[in-house]
């Protein structure tokens, strides 16, 4: 009756790899009488790499092959970097579970640098996150801000040949790939707010599919789930896709009843950051993003984002 084989759609990428590798790992761990394969596949967003992301257009450029593939039942689940993942599913596919969250901090990457206050007027920096763009700026108009596409190693390699004095890349991908020698500082979220579900990995499967789903369950985790659904909230209330400059980061308090979550949306120049938080509730978390999404529309997020917007529309 149950089904012996669970085949997960992945990305090629190092770390979607160690991600998917993951996710084998835990399924293996809670049940023994399960075979569970990788099937690596290549997605539009790993193809487009001389466009700036943010130009690309169109959302869910690392999912959308994974999620054919499990329409198509060639594939029965997919392992994704949260901060990848659409706000939206297609018709048939919902994400089943959220797994702990590793570091959600950004990691400032200099062979020459301790720490971004080290860094000299006019200093190269490299990122082709607008939301990291935008904090950067905010706070230190005369960096020089550089596109830097590709995989967390090919970026690795772009600093390391001297394109740039410093990059700036998720703690996550670099602690999971076993390179966190590389981190010269953890950046804190009071001085640059990650993007929601940064650090978190989900998996995504076919909603009528009730044994994969009950093989998923024991990888899910609770705090992590509500800490990246008021996140989500946010982005979705904003309308954001993956590549805006938005941030959003949630926590739990410790007896777990409150979630208090920030959020962030700033012009892509660095000229005008508007930011607030909310505390509220755990299950009200859903609910407090999109109260947190009006609040900053109301004071001029929405102008921000209709600019970015037409911006990445118009070329
Ligand atoms: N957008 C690419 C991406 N998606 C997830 C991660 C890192 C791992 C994570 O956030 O879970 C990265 C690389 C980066 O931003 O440096």
């Amino acid at each position: 009756m149950t089904n012996k084989t669970v085949r997960i759609a992945t990305r090629k990428s190092a770390l979607a790899l160690w991600q998917a590798e993951y996710v084998k790992a835990q399924l293996e761990h809670f049940h023994d009488d399960i075979t569970v394969e990788l099937v690596p596949m290549t997605t539009k967003g790993d193809v487009i790499l001389d466009t700036p992301l943010a130009k690309v257009g169109g959302k869910g450029l690392f999912v959308k092959e994974l999620e054919v593939a499990m329409l198509e039942n060639r594939a029965d689940i997919a392992v994704h970097s949260m901060k990848d993942v659409p706000v939206d599913f297609p018709e048939g596919l919902g994400l089943e579970v959220i797994c702990p969250r590793e570091d959600p901090r950004d990691a400032f990457v200099s062979n020459t640098y301790k720490a971004l206050a080290d860094l000299p007027e006019g200093a190269i920096v490299g990122t082709s996150s607008l939301r990291r763009q935008c904090q950067l700026k905010a706070k230190r108009p005369d960096l020089d801000i550089r596109d830097l596409r590709g995989n967390v190693n090919t970026r690795l390699r772009k600093l390391d040949d001297g394109e740039y004095d410093a990059i700036i890349l998720a703690s996550a991908g670099l602690i999971r790939l076993e390179m966190s020698e590389r981190i010269a500082q953890f950046i804190e979220p009071e001085e640059m707010l990650p993007a929601n579900g940064q650090g978190a990995v989900g998996i995504e499967c076919r909603t009528d599919d009730d044994n994969i789903k009950s093989l998923l369950a024991p990888l899910e985790c609770a705090t992590t789930r509500a800490r990246v659904l008021a996140e989500r909230a946010m982005n979705k209330a904003l309308e954001g896709g993956c590549q805006v400059p938005i941030g959003s980061y949630a926590i739990i308090n410790e007896d777990n009843s409150q979630v208090y979550l920030r959020g962030l949306v700033g012009a892509v120049d660095g000229s005008e950051l508007i930011e607030s938080e909310i505390t509220g509730p755990i299950a009200e978390g859903e609910a407090l993003g999109n109260q947190l999404a009006q609040e900053l529309l109301s004071r001029g997020a929405d102008k921000i984002l209709a600019q970015v917007y037409s911006d990445s529309n118009n070329d």
